[in-house]
């Protein structure tokens, strides 16, 4: 229904009210909105793909689903209260409805929560409609193979380039392919090497292969990601250097390398922070994956600080490694390359027993799996890669679609099989696709062709914030599960990990399941959350002495300093918060500071909690501080934390007191990390994942987080542009067309009018699609 009762008001769902739907969405949390019927508490639903009504929570009642109050009900219910509330605005301001006096011209209703806006700045929703059309199939072909794809699959001798756009059945060419030359043409499996670009595509190639070859002959196909292979090859030539537990994994192991090998005393590089640190392994290894060796350094030009860093951390960390003989993946790849380059029998034996080689994601090859994979397709070249050089968004691993592009300059004798028509999506979402990345410069112009005769539906969507964006998307799977859609059918990407916290706690409230994988630490674990959060627990108890120990460093208290706190809150018998300001050496204006946070902590207890972080950052002077260790580090990556504490200022708006804000966030934090232990079946759950992590995946239906300037495209691009870089742009397109063309039949997009608390940007790649 679109009416509800709230404070004995009646309230009406209309375009005119949108704006209201996050205040009364909290109210509806509290049991604050009734049926003026039953006298039942309401639900309000705000999903994407339908208008928005007031549902009973519990048995249904006979008014729901209607779209205005019955007369007689209206009189019944006529509230005193009410009346007195319109009959208070001037007569041109009311209008009559039943026996209620309304008021007129603006939104109807509490007004308490979220501030108004002007009513042009958003819409509930609108179809987004893109730009190009693209034609269909004139008629499906009825074999499992359109003839382009066929053409793919029997074209098997000599080099073979086949670009092939989103959705156009790459994965079934490629199963196809294999199990062609092994049934059809007596292929022995032994013989042919598939290369995926994950494990989980790799699986998906075998589950696909065991449907149409014995499981003999598919358990003998050499298939697996670049890694997966080498390493094989590596652990059988020279088992003693590659034992797995030598093999660095994690960024923070060769961090710790580093530290601990006493190989960063150089003046130079001692001091460095971690995220520093990790910035130029991350460059190192995309050095590694080019091909660049520490001996070419010397004529390498430095674009930035982070890669003048690599530039002297590389030799020690090589140096490092060696001496306790560990490796890092890169090395695996290098460490193949140079076994293959150095060793001619064994390249030979390779050769002669791999005669069918097929690259998957050619578009995200670097240099040195190129070169590798040349070596072993050699001499006779059967090698077919198939990628879409639109979907190249590994740059930073050094990934590089020029490999793609230039594959018919290295194999003058390659045919080129183009596979144009996307299977996977409905026609307006392939139409975004088309649109979007027809901006990009530096790529393979194709025509498109669209599958599906089905329009498909495709949505953008403007919640007031990040909350309000992950309400409308619980709302919007909800229903689609109460008409019989599976959690597994439903996909939510990001661009970065920042987004994911509203949608991931919503879930959660919401017992919805969700698959997500999160290798970076939790949001509550955050040290700047921390320092916030200390503050707040330490206002509701003056005696918590892990709250205070938390927040030390930020009241610039050093150890010392805090052991006298305690001895002398134990001699005079009072509370840490008591003894705070009272030590008797405090420098003057450290006291005054001191004195004036303790004010505030003694007055936040009666605030909201969105009002006491305030004060905490401004007044408390936390901003101030987190701004100041952000200089101090000269980080990138630190950049994120005035975010963060904007992020919590975001989850506190839904709260009203202290305790309740803290007790939520306490079984977040709780829940979240009980979730990364678990692991439900993906088809069972929703799955919540990063662009780069979809990639090659389809869901039935996709939302898709934060399509603003800064998010997406991601600042560091923005920053790029400026310095008239479009690189980095159009990898960020990229990453947005692989992302669009992951859902079959209906796309949604949010755009938060508000991120972090600030003002958002449409994203520029929304006018780029739409018509
Ligand atoms: N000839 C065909 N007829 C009908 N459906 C097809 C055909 N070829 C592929 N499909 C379907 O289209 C969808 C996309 O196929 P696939 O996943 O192989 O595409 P892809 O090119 O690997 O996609 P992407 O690169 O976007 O990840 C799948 O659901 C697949 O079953």
């Amino acid at each position: 229904m679109k009416f509800a009762l709230l404070d004995d008001e009646l309230i009406f769902l209309q375009e005119s009210t949108y704006s209201r739907i996050p205040s009364w969405r909290m109210r509806a949390v509290r049991g604050d909105l009734r049926c003026p019927g039953c006298g039942a508490a309401l639900r309000l639903v705000a999903g994407i793909s339908f208008e928005p009504l007031f549902s009973h929570t519990a048995e249904p009642c006979p008014l729901q689903g209607l779209e205005q109050p019955p007369e007689h009900l209206l009189v019944h219910r006529s509230g005193e209260e009410t009346a007195a509330t319109v009959a208070a605005l001037p007569a041109s301001d009311q209008r009559t409805f039943g026996s209620y006096r309304l008021p007129t011209g603006k939104p109807i209703g509490n007004t308490a929560g979220s501030g108004e806006r002007p009513k042009s700045e958003a819409a509930f929703r609108k179809k987004l409609r893109p730009r190009h059309a693209i034609p269909h199939l004139a008629e499906r072909p009825p074999d499992p193979l359109h003839p382009e794809q066929k053409r793919a699959v029997l074209s098997t001798e000599g080099p073979l380039l086949i670009l092939a756009g989103a959705g156009s059945g790459k994965t079934r060419v490629m199963s196809a392919r294999a199990a062609h030359l092994v049934q059809d043409k007596g292929v022995d499996p032994r013989s042919i090497m598939i290369v995926t670009f994950t494990a989980k595509a790799a699986e998906e190639m075998k589950r696909r292969l065991s449907n149409q070859l014995t499981a003999q002959q598919t358990s003998r196909l050499i298939c697996g990601t670049f890694h997966s292979i080498f390493y094989r090859m590596l652990l059988f030539h020279q088992p003693e250097r590659w034992q797995q537990e030598r093999l660095l994994k994690f960024d923070w192991q060769k961090r710790r390398l580093l530290q601990e090998s006493g190989q960063l005393h150089d003046a130079e590089l001692a001091g460095r922070k971690d995220a520093e640190i990790d910035g130029a392994l991350g460059v190192i290894s995309r050095w590694k994956n080019a091909f660049i060796t520490p001996d070419a350094l010397e004529q390498l030009d430095c674009a930035n600080e982070e890669e003048k860093l690599a530039k002297q951390l590389y030799p020690v960390y090589e140096t490092a490694k060696q001496a306790y003989r560990y490796f890092d993946f890169d090395d695996m790849l290098l460490g193949c390359y140079q076994l293959l380059q150095s060793e001619p029998a064994i390249l030979a034996r390779y050769q002669e027993r791999i005669h069918y080689v097929m690259i998957d994601e050619f578009q995200d090859i670097n240099r040195l799996q190129y070169e590798t994979v040349r070596m072993l397709a050699a001499p006779q070249n059967n090698l077919c890669v198939i990628g879409d050089d639109d979907q190249s968004i590994y740059a930073f691993r050094g990934s590089d679609p020029r490999f793609i592009l230039g594959f018919t300059k290295d194999y003058p004798a390659a045919q080129t099989i183009t596979l144009e028509v996307n299977y996977r999506s409905h026609a307006s979402i392939v139409g975004l696709g088309y649109s979007l990345i027809g901006n990009n410069r530096i790529r393979w112009k194709k025509e498109f062709k669209t599958y599906h005769q089905e329009e498909g539906e495709s949505y953008l969507f403007y919640p007031e914030d990040e909350e309000e964006q992950a309400a409308r998307i619980v709302d919007e799977i909800r229903q689609q599960l109460a008409e019989g859609a599976s959690p597994g059918q439903f996909a939510v990407l990001f661009r970065t990990y920042e987004s994911t916290r509203p949608i991931i706690e919503q879930f959660i409230q919401a017992a919805l399941p969700f698959q997500f994988t999160h290798e970076q630490e939790l949001f509550y674990d955050k040290q700047v959350v921390k320092w916030a959060l200390g503050y707040l627990r330490l206002a509701l108890d003056p005696d918590d002495s892990s709250a205070l120990r938390e927040i030390l460093s930020t009241l610039y208290i050093s150890h010392e300093q805090w052991n006298a706190i305690r001895s002398q809150a134990i001699l005079d018998d009072c509370s840490l918060l008591e003894v705070l300001p009272k030590l008797p050496n405090w420098k003057s204006y450290q006291r005054q500071h001191l004195q004036k946070v303790v004010e505030i902590l003694r007055a936040l207890p009666t605030c909201s909690p969105r009002q006491a972080l305030e004060l905490v950052y401004e007044d408390g002077k936390l901003r101030d501080y987190v701004r100041k260790r952000m200089k101090e580090s000269h980080s990138a990556s630190q950049t994120s934390w005035q975010d963060d504490l904007q992020q919590l200022l975001t989850a506190a708006k839904r709260h009203d007191s202290l305790p309740q804000f803290l007790a939520h966030l306490a079984d977040m934090n709780h829940q979240a990390k009980t979730l990364r232990k678990q692991y439900a079946a993906a088809s069972e759950a929703i799955q919540v994942l990063s662009i780069h992590r979809a990639k090659g995946l389809e869901f039935d239906t996709v939302f898709l987080l934060d399509l603003v300037e800064g998010a997406l495209p991601h600042e560091y691009a923005l920053d790029e542009l400026r310095k008239q870089q479009s690189h980095a742009l159009e990898e960020e397109r990229r990453l947005l067309y692989v992302a669009i063309t992951r859902a079959k039949r209906k796309l949604c997009i949010g755009i938060p009018l508000e991120r972090f608390g600030r003002k958002t940007k449409v994203s520029r790649f929304i006018a780029e699609m739409e018509k």
